[in-house]
């Protein structure tokens, strides 16, 4: 019988559906090397933490890497592909889970939430209602979305239809432009957004995209969300902007190390809110995951091509490894 390992246990309707199909293994530990053995029997591993290469080089039955999300970062391309292996992912699905998380993000950093629960709690009624003069609301303000796919369109049909925000955007292929949405440069959208919310995916060109230049350039109390992923953001240069208080303050879901540590700086400061990469996490876009990968794992066993295939960044790949194959 085939055999699947997943990284994290997968939602119980997507291992019903690959049960019959192949075994399915969790993952006894997620460091390099147990990932590594632990693929070396598989013919599909199923993706929620970053895979090391070396797994590629020792997995000879392995047939495909299925990322269970978006974000294709976790899986190292060049050494898949060089194994064979195929390399699918299940877009789209957690992108209304992530948008509102955004939402979400956004209002508590205007509605200063962190300080009013915690001032409420520890000093009363009073203490907390005190913050409520310097509240800010959504209605009005321009919202700069980087990357509009399928979280930012879905950030962007939220805020334009939801609470009355001006919408701009920049994005690789700047079109199509979707009603209510206004292409900007990178560096005018950083200049002219109130809230700026980070969901491109991590590639060498978005490494380090919101760098201390575009920092300054940012208006004095602009909000940063970021649920792209870690080093998109310059960590120095925000966090030296935030000391400065040369912005309104920062919503993170992701980091450039994960699990962030107990005593970074992000934790000191009470106009950050931190998540742990859980935005594009609920119920329900955990069962659209878990079936998309199962389906993906599915296909693969039945000798066909992922869906998936199709997704930009893994057609680029595929581009440059065989260009005559597609
Ligand atoms: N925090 C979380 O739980 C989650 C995080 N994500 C992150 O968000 C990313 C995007 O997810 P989706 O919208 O589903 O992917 P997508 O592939 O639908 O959209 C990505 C968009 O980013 C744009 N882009 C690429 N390079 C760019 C650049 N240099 N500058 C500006 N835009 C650029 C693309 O043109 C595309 O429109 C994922 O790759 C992942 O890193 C996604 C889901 C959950
Ligand atoms: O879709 C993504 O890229 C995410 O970051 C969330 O997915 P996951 O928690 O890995 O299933």
């Amino acid at each position: 019988m085939a055999r699947i390992l997943t990284t994290h246990p997968l939602h119980p309707r997507a291992s019903a559906m690959l049960a019959g199909a192949s075994e399915l293994v969790v993952a006894s530990a997620l460091d390099p090397a147990t990932l590594a053995a632990e693929a070396k029997n598989a013919d599909i591993v199923i993706v929620r933490a970053p895979l090391p290469s070396q797994l590629f080089e020792g997995a000879t039955k392995l047939r495909a890497a299925i990322r269970h999300g978006a974000g294709l970062d976790m899986i190292p391309m060049e050494a898949a592909f060089a194994a064979g292996v195929l390399v699918a992912n299940v877009p789209a699905v957690n992108a209304r889970s992530v948008a509102e998380h955004v939402m979400f993000a956004a209002l508590a950093l205007l509605r200063r939430f962190r300080v009013v629960d915690r001032d409420l709690r520890a000093k009363g009624w009073l203490a907390g209602r005190e913050h409520a003069n310097s509240n800010r609301e959504l209605a009005g303000k321009t919202i700069g979305i980087v990357g509009l796919g399928a979280v930012g369109q879905a950030v962007g049909h939220i805020a334009a239809h939801g609470f009355d925000l001006k919408v701009v955007a920049t994005t690789r292929s700047m079109q199509p432009a979707p009603e209510k949405v206004g292409f900007l440069s990178i560096d005018a959208l950083v200049e002219q957004s109130d809230i700026i919310v980070l969901c491109c995916p991590l590639t060498p060109e978005t490494r380090g995209l919101i760098n201390r230049e575009r920092i300054a350039r940012m208006k004095p109390d602009a909000l940063l969300v970021n649920v792209s992923r870690g080093p998109v953001v310059d960590d120095d240069a925000l966090i030296d902007a935030l000391q400065k208080r040369r912005i309104g303050g920062a919503a993170l879901d992701v980091f450039s190390t994960q699990p962030l540590p107990p005593d970074h700086p992000y934790f000191g400061f009470d106009n950050v809110i931190i998540t742990p990469h859980m935005a594009g996490i609920t119920e329900e876009s955990m069962m659209r995951m878990g079936l998309g990968a199962a389906g993906e794992a599915l296909l693969v066993l039945a000798n066909k091509l992922p869906v998936n295939l199709r997704n930009p960044e893994v057609v680029d790949h595929y581009r440059r490894r065989f260009p005559a194959s597609l």
